[in-house]
């Protein structure tokens, strides 16, 4: 069994911070709140290929477009839009798409639909390998935008697919299925080979002395192929629960939002400032480790709510005796990290304005970063 490093680190992280800490009562009422409202709108993998902008078909050529949006998922923040309250700033990056305008992750994914839909194979690892298929010059076509901000880290974007690309043309014959084919169905493993052999996917820090590892895209990564192929074919795994939230910058915020994270006087007055933090900082690497470990509390509350349900409902129908081994048997809901992370950031999307202007106002923590 491989343990799950980035859970141990999140843990020690946790234990050892000074501006970031996690009130117990903000977890009881928080999993509350999040689990009534993913019973409510049913929230599970199927919700996946909901979004507009992500694939209805689920084959092998969905891998490698997962593959190339995980790639590239990272820093989307905007240093024109500096109030970031969702109503997007005009001159923020922007990319149009089937008439709608994208800003943050999502113009990224945009930028790629487009490439394809105008005819290029962007997301074959053996044509984006190669400067002479794809010159420097058309991936900045490829990502341009309808305003005058440019998507963020461009030439950072350019440095990861020319290595991610070569990675998978020398050592996995140009395509990431052969790399889940060696994960054999464990997403840990998968996670341990994305961040071996990729550098851009090697998310870690040196964290009061130890390394930590946080491993965001990588988790994120797997994540998205287990909910798209929903548990099969490329994206069955045995041990998915072992998968923790992504320790991005939106997730954060909307953790604080439900008291699920609270931060010290110090720390609030620099995310107000909007400051930027380096990453691997202290204090970033303390939003990012704690916001992993308030996730991993909620989810262990949330099957404790599932399980006191069970046996309420066990013991209404053992009164009522009628009901049959079947009508007692409630449907199970599957919780784990992947859905509660995906449920909060979908969450965070929509009440992004109260996020930054309702009771508790707080901004994002402002890090340029490959890692997210
Ligand atoms: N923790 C977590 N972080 C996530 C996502 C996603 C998109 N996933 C959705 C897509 C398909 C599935 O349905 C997922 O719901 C993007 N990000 C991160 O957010 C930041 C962008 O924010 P903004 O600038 O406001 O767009 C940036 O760091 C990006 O890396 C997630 O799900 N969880």
């Amino acid at each position: 069994m491989i343990s799950n490093p980035v859970l141990e680190s999140a843990e020690f992280i946790h234990n050892h911070s000074k501006h970031v800490t996690i009130p117990d009562d903000g977890i009881v009422h928080g999993a509350a709140k999040i689990f009534e409202a993913m019973k409510k709108t049913h929230y599970d993998t199927s919700k996946w290929k909901e979004h507009p902008l992500n694939p209805k078909e689920c084959n092998a050529s969905t891998v490698d477009w997962i593959f190339l949006v995980d790639l590239l998922n990272f820093s989307f923040w905007s240093e024109i839009d500096i109030d970031d309250t969702g109503v997007p700033h005009p001159d923020r990056y922007r990319v149009t798409f089937h008439d709608v305008g994208y800003t943050g992750y999502w113009s990224m994914v945009a930028a790629i639909n487009r490439a394809l839909e105008e005819g290029i194979p962007i997301t074959t690892p053996a044509f984006f390998a190669s400067e002479e298929h794809l010159p420097d010059k058309e991936i900045e076509r490829i990502f341009r935008s309808d305003t005058k901000e440019q998507v963020p880290l461009l030439q950072d974007r350019i440095r990861v697919i020319r290595e991610a690309g070569r990675v998978l043309v020398e050592k996995f014959d140009g395509r990431f299925a052969n790399v889940i084919a060696q994960a054999d169905r464990s997403a840990l493993k998968l996670v341990e080979l994305v961040t071996s052999n990729f550098t851009s996917f090697k998310d870690e820090a040196e964290f009061c002395g130890r390394k930590v590892q946080i491993f965001k895209r990588a988790q994120i990564l797997v994540a998205d192929i287990w909910a798209c192929f929903q548990n099969e074919s490329y994206g069955e795994f045995k041990d998915i629960d072992e998968i923790t939230m992504f320790a991005d910058y939106r997730v954060p915020q909307a953790l604080y939002h439900f008291h699920c994270l609270q931060y010290s006087p110090d720390l609030l007055a620099i995310l107000d400032r909007g400051e930027m933090l380096p990453n691997g900082s202290p204090l970033e690497v303390e939003i990012r480790g704690n916001s992993i470990w308030a996730v991993e509390l909620i989810r262990k509350r949330i099957l404790e709510l599932i399980k006191k349900e069970q046996e309420d409902v066990q013991e209404k129908a053992e009164k009522e005796g009628e009901a049959g081994e079947e009508e007692r048997k409630p449907k199970m809901m599957t919780v784990n990290a992947i859905l509660i992370d995906f449920f909060i950031w979908d969450f965070a999307k929509a009440a992004q304005l109260d996020l930054t202007l309702g009771q508790r106002p707080v901004k994002v923590h402002r890090t340029r970063s490959v890692f997210y």
